[in-house]
């Protein structure tokens, strides 16, 4: 660990050994879970070792927090308040201006005119922007923690990385919004993955949860569009012709990338529009028509437009898969390929293409090279690794003992004050069914909890997420649709009362804590049904600096390899084996049309467009590092 910020994470473990220290219902080995004593009827902990009529349950706190939980008359959400007072146009990139909440609009430099429709998603924040900026620069932001990782870039004639953004010609305007965003310098994905897409390369980029992957595609994105001349449009009866497309596999992910991205393009004349499943398909249609150079989507709801022939992609430049792995797995993928390769997208090679994702199993990447073109493909850390900002914690409870041993680790929590105001806590459970029950019985149990997953209605989805975020309901019962890309400041702590099957959920659940180089909590309930996970966990936290239990140890010692799950850890032949699947020897793709391959590299011939030229050329960047990643 590095003395930068061990005292962060020192804390945080100090409250996780204060939280799990008082528990005795788990177990410390495999062999003590032989001699686990016999299932006793459960007593909640805040009625143990007390007078019955002392401490009764309060009632009134879980109905008044269950009620707050549940959407009534829920307004939309705000997205900040609306800029300027009057019209007229501003230089881009004054500072200072405005703040006003009343009707007015944004100065539009690609149309050099006033845009009546811009909000100012900055809010009043811009009103001390200036002030804060320098002071506060990036309060709480430990980038010191990236600045050791080792990065990976394999391809042809890669672009060198940037250091600062001034190194980067962004563009004045979207300057203008990273100041305005306090980001003071490039986290090392965007100081790589920036250069290279504003250099027009594909990419296929692997970095670390809560690393900074959003603006490393949205930036390149604005600024392509702001710096190109103004396509002619077709004008079609009702359709509209994104200049780029962002897909996330998320409802609730793409509304995050649609008000980051809003954010960066404040101001730059470039539109961002979302589009996604479970909200009034009419209200997005109207804002399509006001205008969209961004489109954020989710597949299906994107696949819908398309079929009605509201949205057309002939005039796609920018293609960008968040979360790219899921993007491309047995659930996702027949949508995906419909939307790039079967409706009226340009091919690979004509637009540009980014993938992002902070886990990419082999067989997804081989997947993926069907959507790339001569492609460089980037790891920031090891492909699949965990941010070693998280304390992660493995504790062996019992399916029985699970509630038990959670209200253990919040009790503890209130005890040390780890949930304060602002301290959050995302539990992460297999079922929708599973996740109401638990979130009702902690709500009868005195812990202010509401849930999110794919049974609840957009809108109950949308009631929760801000309940949680506003500290309304600090706990969060979440299935994995909560598991990916949601950035949530002040989430202290994840637990994940069932562990998933594929250790890569792991890693992106973990994520929703120890972002942006801030520290968190990881505490996962392990049993003998997590068996085929016991090696994979192990791995991860070994590779991630974590103490490593030894029955947790014992367990993965008598698992075998590639036992549950699709256990790419093991599959992938060592710990460090995660990385560009091209430079696998064992890669060959016999005979396919792909657009894209290494010569060399075993690939079986045939393909339709150029080979890898210029041979192999692996980067490999250690900034001051020396670890077992060759
Ligand atoms: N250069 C920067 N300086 C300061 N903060 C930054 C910078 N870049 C991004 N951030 C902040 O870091 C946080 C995490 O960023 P982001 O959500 O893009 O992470 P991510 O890598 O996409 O994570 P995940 O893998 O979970 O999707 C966000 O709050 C974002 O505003």
């Amino acid at each position: 660990m590095r003395s930068s910020w061990a005292d962060s994470v020192a804390n945080a473990d100090n409250s996780a050994g204060a939280a799990s220290g008082s528990n005795t219902t788990t177990s410390s080995g495999a062999g003590a879970a032989a001699s686990r004593p016999a299932r006793s009827s459960y007593v909640p902990p805040h009625l143990r070792n007390r007078p019955p009529a002392s401490d009764p349950p309060s009632s009134s706190q879980p109905d008044v927090v269950f009620a707050a939980a549940r959407p009534s008359g829920v307004s939309a959400p705000s997205t900040g308040s609306r800029w300027g007072s009057g019209g007229g146009g501003h230089p881009v990139g004054r500072s200072g201006f405005g703040g006003g909440r009343s009707v007015g609009g944004g100065w539009n430099p690609r149309t050099g005119g006033w845009d009546r429709d811009q909000v100012n998603p900055f809010g009043n924040e811009d009103e001390t922007a200036d002030e804060a900026f320098g002071e506060q620069q990036n309060t709480g932001i430990n980038f010191d923690a990236y600045e050791d990782i080792p990065v990976e870039t394999s391809g042809d004639n890669v672009p060198p990385p940037a250091n600062t953004f001034a190194e980067i010609d962004l563009g004045a305007a979207l300057n203008e919004n990273i100041r305005r965003c306090k980001y003071v310098k490039p986290t090392p994905v965007q100081r790589h993955a920036i250069p290279i897409s504003l250099a027009g390369r594909d990419l296929m980029a692997c970095a670390q949860t809560g690393s900074g992957k959003t603006a490393a595609f949205c930036f390149p994105i604005i600024s392509g569009i702001m710096t190109s001349p103004p396509l002619q449009k077709p004008r079609g009866a009702r359709t509209v012709f994104p200049l780029a497309l962002i897909l996330s596999p998320t409802r609730e992910l793409s509304v995050q990338i649609n008000e980051e991205a809003k954010k960066f393009a404040y101001q730059t004349g470039v539109k961002v529009v979302v589009a996604y499943g479970g909200a009034p398909i009419n209200q997005q249609l109207r804002e399509l028509e006001r205008g969209v150079d961004i489109l954020v989507a989710t597949p299906g709801r994107l696949v819908d437009l398309l079929e009605r022939a509201r949205v057309s992609l002939s005039m796609i430049r920018y293609l960008a898969l968040d979360e790219a792995d899921r993007m491309l797995d047995m659930g996702f993928e027949p949508q995906i390929r419909k939307i790039v390769e079967q409706m009226d997208m340009p091919p690979p090679g004509v637009r540009q293409t980014m993938l992002f994702s902070a886990t990419f199993p082999k067989e997804i990447q081989r997947l993926a090279a069907d959507f790339l073109a001569k492609y460089i493909f980037l790891a920031v850390g090891r492909v699949g690794s965990s941010t070693d900002l998280i304390v992660q914690r493995v504790e062996f409870v019992q399916e029985s003992d699970k509630r038990s041993h959670l209200m253990d680790l919040l009790h503890a929590q209130r005890a040390n004050g780890v949930q304060g105001k602002q301290s959050l806590t995302l539990v992460f459970v297999e079922t929708k069914k599973g996740a109401d029950s638990l979130e009702h019985w902690l709500c009868m149990n005195g812990f202010p909890a509401t849930s999110i997953h794919g049974d609840r209605t957009q809108q109950e989805r949308e009631y929760a997420l801000r309940a949680f975020k506003n500290g309304q309901a600090p706990i969060l019962v979440a299935t994995d649709v909560a598991a990916r890309g949601l950035d949530i400041p002040h989430v202290a702590h994840v637990v994940n009362f069932d562990l998933p099957n594929d250790i890569d959920d792991y890693v992106h659940r973990i994520g929703r804590t120890g972002r942006a180089g801030k520290s968190g909590l990881a505490t996962a309930f392990f049993n003998e049904s997590n068996f085929s996970m016991a090696k994979p966990l192990s791995e991860l936290m070994l590779e991630s600096n974590q103490d490593v239990p030894a029955w947790l140890n014992q367990y993965a010692a008598r698992s075998s390899y590639g036992g549950g799950g699709r256990n790419r850890r093991s599959g992938s032949g060592g710990r460090f084996g995660g990385r560009d699947f091209r430079r696998d020897n064992s890669y060959s793709r016999g005979g396919g049309g792909g657009h894209d391959y290494y010569g060399g590299g075993g690939y079986g011939g045939g393909g339709t467009s150029s080979g890898y030229g210029g041979g192999y050329g692996g980067n490999i960047h250690h900034a001051g590092f020396s670890s077992a990643w060759d």
